[in-house]
């Protein structure tokens, strides 16, 4: 006997859960199928685990940059009592509050892999190998999340290495860390680890974040060199070799030799959608795009939210394509919608394409969103970039030390922000007024009129305002 549902949504990390709250919200039934932990990468071995992680070193580190608390804190991070933080941040991999979230939320949970078997048909094993059947009416939604990508560099397959669920519920600290990989995982987890006592070099195939520009990523590289890290940049190692005492040896490109008791393997990740069943109705895993709804392009019932979709691989993006993509689902069902919806309206994923926020938890921190400058001229946007330090009274009342910097993007005929980049410490907070300014496309004559509060860090926005000309 099969179980009906309007919709049923495949995993239960932060994307799916929300794309099934909107659903549930909505007023149609949903089913929310979870192989592993209702909560997702997310909870359990990504954002959470790696901010505990950073957090103590970063209050440890902010405290020593004012006098008077500099004197005070005389002692080193406590690791034990990290480790201990991070379980409690995930719950100690315990989803049964999440669990309840959902049943409570009036969504039904059920516990399995799930496969496409037919047009809005799946068949879920649970783990005791049973198979059953589900049928939605309206519409399945995929959020089944991402896998590491592994780089092929010889021999690595044969050396016992960490990807970034290993390093998250690390247990101990390892003497020493081979970070393979420059990005936003690689930047935090190389801090976090040498902060907790690991002597740790970074191999960047190209440099340290790459995506970011260059006064924003030197900073934070600065930031990780202080702490001990070394950074190799435009280095990909040339072969990984076990040693006996179970870490790994790495020859490098100019024949030099690192070793070191653990490799940690944060080369990016890829869309999880092998296993799934997708190529019985034409959909290659490698190729599935969605349009500006999540429904994926070349079919009228399956949609993806999340990392599996292919777009920025974030916790808030999935989440807001979920709550779009939940909606939209609702809304067709009702016959509310038909066809393709406007920009900016509530069933359009318009953020996605303008205005990503993304926040590199380092420290410094490095915060960026909307478009690059080659972004926007790719978009027929005439953009007047204005860079400046954070040197105002907010950032020395911060940290005596203070140093940061920001890049504003003004659309030169709008007069509006298409973009804006700031690095320096706590500057993560500043990031949601320029989402704003953006995703409001405020002018700067009118921008003029939001006065920062003295002393704060946001002063920047007044100084921005200056150094344009206004
Ligand atoms: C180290 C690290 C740190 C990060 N830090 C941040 C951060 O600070 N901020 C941020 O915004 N993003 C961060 N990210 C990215 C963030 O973790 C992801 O974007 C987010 O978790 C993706 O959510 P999701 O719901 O799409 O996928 P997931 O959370 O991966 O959920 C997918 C779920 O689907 C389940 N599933 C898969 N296939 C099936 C199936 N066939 N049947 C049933 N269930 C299935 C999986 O078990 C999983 O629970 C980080 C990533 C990493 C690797
Ligand atoms: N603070 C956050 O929001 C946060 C933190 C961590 C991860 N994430 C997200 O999780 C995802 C995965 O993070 P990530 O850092 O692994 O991905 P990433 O794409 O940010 O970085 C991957 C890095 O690996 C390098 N690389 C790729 N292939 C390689 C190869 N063959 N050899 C050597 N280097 C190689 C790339 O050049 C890049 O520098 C990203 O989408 C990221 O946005 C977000």
């Amino acid at each position: 006997m099969e179980s009906e549902y309007d919709v049923i949504v495949i995993g239960a990390g932060a994307a799916g859960e929300n794309a099934a709250d909107r659903v549930v919200k909505g007023g149609l039934t949903a089913a929310l199928v979870e192989s592993d932990l209702v909560g997702g990468a997310c909870s359990y071995w990504a954002c959470e685990p790696s901010k505990a992680l950073l957090r103590p070193g970063t209050a440890l580190h902010a405290a020593r940059r004012v006098p008077g608390a500099r004197e005070a804190v005389t002692g080193q991070l406590a690791v034990e009592a990290v480790l201990a933080h991070r379980n409690d941040a995930v719950n100690s991999w315990d989803d049964s509050s999440q669990a309840d979230w959902a049943t409570g939320a009036g969504i039904t949970l059920i516990r399995g892999r799930a496969r496409l078997t037919g047009a809005k048909r799946l068949s879920v094993a649970d783990a005791a190998g049973n198979h059953f059947p589900l049928v939605a009416r309206h519409a399945v939604v995929l959020a089944t999340g991402s896998t590491p990508s592994i780089p092929k560099v010889p021999g690595l397959q044969h050396v016992s290495h960490w990807t970034t669920p290993d390093a998250t519920s690390a247990r101990e600290v390892p003497e020493s860390l081979v970070v393979l990989g420059g990005g936003v995982a690689g930047s935090e987890l190389a801090q976090a680890f040498a902060r907790l006592g690991s002597r740790v070099t970074v191999l960047a195939r190209g440099h340290l974040l790459s995506g970011f520009p260059e006064d924003a990523r030197s900073l934070v590289a600065t930031g990780l060199r202080e702490d001990g890290v070394e950074i190799l940049e435009g280095v990909t190692p040339e072969l990984i070799e076990p040693t006996d005492d179970g870490g790994a040896r790495l020859t490098l490109p100019d024949g030099r030799t690192l070793e070191a008791a653990k490799v940690l393997v944060s080369a990016g990740r890829r869309p999880a959608l092998d296993g799934l069943g997708l190529p019985a109705f034409g959909i290659e895993p490698a190729s599935l795009r969605v349009d500006e709804t999540g429904l994926v392009i070349g079919n009228s019932w399956l949609y993806a939210v999340g990392d599996c979709s292919g777009r920025a691989m974030l916790t808030h993006q999935g989440k807001y394509q979920a709550r779009i993509t939940g909606d939209t689902i609702v809304a067709r069902a009702r016959g509310d919608l038909d066809g393709r919806p406007a920009a900016w309206s509530r069933h359009a994923r318009t953020a996605d394409e303008l205005a990503v926020p993304r926040v590199v938890f380092t420290d410094p921190e490095a915060a960026m969103v909307g478009l690059s400058e080659e972004e926007a001229w790719e978009h027929g946007i005439r953009v007047r970039a204005v860079d400046l330090p954070i040197s105002v009274a907010g950032a020395w009342q911060h940290a005596v030390d203070y140093e940061g910097w920001a890049r504003f993007l003004v659309d030169e005929d709008r007069r509006t922000i298409v973009g804006a980049c700031f690095a320096g410490p706590d500057v993560a907070e500043l990031l949601q007024a320029a989402t704003i300014a953006i995703v409001g496309e405020i002018t700067l004559e009118r921008l003029w009129h939001a006065i920062p509060a003295f002393p704060t860090v946001s002063e920047v926005w007044l100084r921005f305002l200056e150094a344009y000309g206004l």
